[in-house]
């Protein structure tokens, strides 16, 4: 039988610990802080995945980018809504380039796409 995805199973986990014993679960303690709190890691890691975008060792994005899929699992949670749901979206914007959504939005074409 097919094994879920590690990204399925984490979500899967992360839902499961609403309203857990936070001193036993680190995403326990999240939630029942609440929604600024949550946010303001996934800021922190967000930045830190920027910081190690441009210090020039990529193997060192890797694990803040683990970071960041993490606590943004624990907002999608938090919000109520699934990973399924960001698939989705993902699923629609399939096949639209970002320079075609964006024409659409009347938004103007980075400097280096504009024609001569
Ligand atoms: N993937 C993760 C994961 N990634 C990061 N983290 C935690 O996120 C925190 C990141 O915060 P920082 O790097 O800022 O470290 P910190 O200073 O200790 O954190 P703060 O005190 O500022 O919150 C650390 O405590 C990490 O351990 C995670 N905690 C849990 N998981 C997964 O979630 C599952 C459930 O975890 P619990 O809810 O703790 O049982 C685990 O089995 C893992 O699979």
């Amino acid at each position: 039988m097919d094994q879920p995805d590690p990204l399925d199973r984490l979500f899967a986990t992360v839902a499961s610990r609403r309203g857990a014993d936070p001193t036993s679960s680190y995403t326990a303690s999240l939630f029942a802080r609440g929604r600024p709190r949550i946010a303001q890691k996934l800021g922190e890691e967000a930045v830190e995945t920027v910081i190690a975008a441009l210090r020039g060792d990529e193997r060192a994005i890797v694990p803040e980018a683990a970071d960041l899929l993490y606590h943004l699992m624990v907002l999608l949670a938090d919000a109520g809504l699934t990973l399924d749901e960001v698939r989705a979206e993902l699923v629609r914007r399939e096949g639209v380039s970002g320079h075609d959504e964006k024409a659409a939005r009347g938004g103007p074409l980075p400097l280096s796409f504009r024609p001569e």
